[in-house]
């Protein structure tokens, strides 16, 4: 059994700008556990966005390497990239209405994700779990910032992830949005399906089973 959903060696991420390169992220070498939430944590400027984005492979790393399930994706193709990133990978951004597709109601938003990975959605159940039940025909404009997050993880777990990335997902919501959210992130935990978090939420970092401190792009000793 692989122990570690994902693994970082050496990544180092820069970018080009007019003024000059710029380092957004330096020799970072990390394991995230097959099970339960890792967080990100760190101030603003800190690398954990860029960090996310490496991790859900939707960028290569200036250098160093990023293994999925034990494999190294380094020599694969943009497509095979791509491919491997649908079947497997599941990001949630900040804004809620990023997420999901607002003229499709709340069921075929989760048989969209699901169908997208080519699997089919046990649309009632979700609902159920996600503590949105007889809400599969509702608008996603109807729902509050903290019913469409709820929704968008539900969106990874019809798709069947083999790990789910989420980027600040509280940022945008108010408190009790925000507990909603909490609450899903600590039922993807129990189920077993490994999530990664890049957040500054003390609430959301005191959820986490493996913390990982970043300064200035660089892992915090
Ligand atoms: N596309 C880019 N081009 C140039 N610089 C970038 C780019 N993306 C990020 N950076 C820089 O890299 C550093 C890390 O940024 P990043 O967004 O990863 O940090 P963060 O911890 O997620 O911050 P925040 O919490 O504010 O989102 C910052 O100095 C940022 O300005």
């Amino acid at each position: 059994m692989v122990e570690h959903v994902l693994r970082l060696r050496g990544v180092g991420v820069e970018y080009r700008t007019s003024a000059g390169a710029v380092t957004a992220v330096s020799d970072v070498s990390l394991d995230v556990p097959a099970h339960g939430m890792t967080v990100l944590a760190g101030p603003s400027g800190s690398g954990k966005s860029t960090l996310l984005r490496v991790l859900s492979l939707v960028e290569r790393p200036t250098v160093g390497g990023v293994e999925l399930r034990g494999s190294g994706t380094a020599r694969l193709s943009s497509r095979a990239r791509r491919n491997l990133r649908r079947r497997e990978i599941a990001l949630v951004f900040q804004n809620p209405a990023d997420n999901l597709i607002d003229h499709l109601d709340v069921g075929d938003n989760l048989r969209a994700a699901a169908q997208a990975a080519g699997r089919v959605a046990q649309v009632e159940e979700l609902l159920e779990q996600l503590g949105l039940p007889g809400t599969a025909t509702w608008k996603v404009s109807a729902m509050s910032g903290g019913q469409q997050q709820r929704l968008a993880f539900g969106c990874a777990l019809a798709r069947q992830a083999t790990v789910v990335l989420a980027d600040e997902p509280t940022s945008q919501l108010d408190a009790v949005s925000a507990d909603l959210v909490l609450e899903t992130l600590a039922h993807l935990a129990r189920r077993g399906v490994p999530v990664v978090v890049a957040s500054h939420d003390p609430r959301l970092i005191a959820l986490a089973d493996t913390r990982f401190d970043l300064r200035n792009g660089a892992l915090a000793a």
